[in-house]
């Protein structure tokens, strides 16, 4: 019998939590720097060196890899040989208590806070719960004495992509899978791994999905040694098969959206293939641990060698300057899809839940709380900021998302251009065409790298909505890519086929 103290417990998942925030699995940093090195279309590489500039400056700062801090997803396998107990002695709690409470320590760490994003209820008012509780948990009976511990922190925008079919035992599930993808978009944030759950039943093979996604990338060494069974050869088929597909990094064209293929099945109904598809994006943050009654379960060794070489700074070539301060439109109108702009001046922001407001009091005939004229408005929900910083890691949310605000934005406040990541649809697009507007991409999982060229930020309206308020920010050289421009040109391939 091993004896596990729950408060032991609780201390190895905010350690983990922690850790991930700002520690790419080297795994991943190593497969990164491979496409990387061998992308030959600018802008996704630009993109990737981008993500790999910030996952250096995130592991050596400390500090998120990406505003979006994840949801704490714990998967325990406790050992039926293992007994909870109290260091305290007082009444065992249950595991969600315990697990939130890691959650609660983690993400208020005042050293390094992560971003709340919980809601508590899904439909109607969807109030923060301001500490990102309560966390997902999922747990299992195994034989043993040890309790292995998964802890993931999981962003919204691979998760938000998930796929479940129920397929006819002959269909094809390599194809229904490359049938997912364009529609996909590329919200998930590429480059990243695909997991795929196939068989079990329908909640089962979603967790098989999510499951796969948490082992080390090894396609590499997969193909060197051969398929030695279906799982295997699927494995193979798909990650050429996808990346075939040119929507490489960021949704920006070029040869690596996916870095690994994972896949797990379980034996399933005769009548049926349940399949899920769960992408993992650029942040992607786990570790596994194990305790063995002893303590809390020490964190893997600090080396950094995985990042050694990563240049300090992203550094932009012919990128064209811009004041956001004097911007008119004859100036948007002059951008080329495709051309990289550092933006000089004053960024407004606002992301799902104050657009809504916005688009509400124009409805309303109400005034609103910010002049947007003339602005250039900035999809994101940052991280609180620590000492030294203007604000915490501030990376584009998906745009996608606010296409629905786009033209009453547009037509009724003189807005002049967004900056957010992923593919917009084509009612954004017309609407940017319509007004001369223009849509500007900043890569996503690279928002500690963006941060530090905001220079000053202070909220400016509907502070309740926490991250997601409207906040002005003063930025310096911030680095996007003219995804949409005013003729309506856009940079992402599969901008018709998104859902
Ligand atoms: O919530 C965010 O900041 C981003 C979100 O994860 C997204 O990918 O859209």
């Amino acid at each position: 019998m091993t004896r596990i103290a729950q408060e032991d417990l609780a201390t190895s998942i905010a350690q983990a939590l922690q850790f991930i925030s700002h520690r790419h699995p080297p795994d991943f940093v190593r497969a990164l720097r491979r496409a990387h090195a061998a992308e030959t279309h600018a802008p996704a590489r630009a993109a990737m060196g981008q993500l790999l500039v910030n996952s250096r400056m995130a592991a050596l700062g400390r500090r998120p890899l990406c505003q979006d801090t994840g949801v704490a997803q714990v998967f325990l396998r406790i050992g039926m040989g293992v007994a909870f107990v109290r260091h305290d002695g007082g009444p065992l709690r249950s595991l969600q208590a315990v697990v939130d409470e890691a959650v609660r320590t983690a993400y208020g760490d005042p050293g390094n806070p992560l971003r709340a994003t919980m809601v508590a209820d899904p439909l109607g008012a969807r109030t923060n719960t301001r500490d990102n509780t309560p966390s997902v948990v999922h747990c299992e009976l195994v034989e043993g004495d040890a309790l292995e511990l998964l802890v993931v922190a999981k962003g919204g925008g691979g998760d938000v992509k998930a796929r479940f079919a129920t397929l006819n035992p002959s269909d094809s599930v390599a194809d229904w899978v490359l049938a997912q993808l364009p529609g996909m978009g590329a919200g998930w944030c590429p480059p990243g791994v695909l997991g795929i759950g196939i068989g079990g039943s329908p909640e089962q093979a979603m967790l098989l999905a999510k499951r796969s996604l948490f082992d080390a990338i090894d396609i590499d060494a997969l193909r060197a040694r051969g398929v030695a069974t279906p799982e295997e050869a699927l494995r193979l088929d798909l990650y050429a098969r996808s990346n075939a597909l040119g929507i490489g990094a960021q949704g920006l064209g070029g040869l690596s959206a996916v870095l690994d293929v994972k896949v797990r099945t379980a034996p399933c109904h005769a009548a049926t293939i349940p399949v899920a598809l769960i992408p993992n994006c650029a942040a992607t943050r786990y570790l596994h641990l194990t305790l063995d009654g002893s303590g809390p379960a020490p964190l893997p060794d600090l080396a950094l060698d995985a990042w050694e070489g990563i240049p300090e700074h992203f550094t932009v070539e012919d990128a064209v300057r811009v004041d956001l301060d004097t911007l008119d439109r004859a100036e948007v109108g002059q951008w080329k899809v495709g051309q990289t702009l550092l933006l000089t001046g004053t960024l407004l922001t606002a992301r799902d839940a104050a657009h809504k407001r916005l688009v509400d009091l124009l409805q309303r005939g109400e005034p609103l709380p910010v002049e947007l004229r003339g602005r250039t408005l900035y999809y994101v929900g940052p991280v609180d900021a620590v000492a030294g910083e203007a604000v915490g890691p501030a990376g584009p949310t998906t745009a996608t998302r606010m296409d629905r605000f786009v033209e009453p934005l547009l037509a009724q406040t003189g807005l002049l251009a967004m900056v957010g990541k992923a593919e917009r649809g084509p009612e954004a697009i017309a609407s940017i065409r319509k007004h001369g507007a223009a849509y500007l991409a900043a890569t996503g999982g690279a928002a500690y790298l963006l941060s530090r060229a905001i220079r000053k930020a202070r909220v400016l309206a509907f502070a309740d909505l926490g991250m997601e308020a409207i906040h002005e920010f003063e930025v310096v050289d911030f680095p996007v890519t003219v995804a949409v421009d005013a003729h309506g040109r856009t940079i992402h391939r599969f901008a018709e086929a998104r859902t």
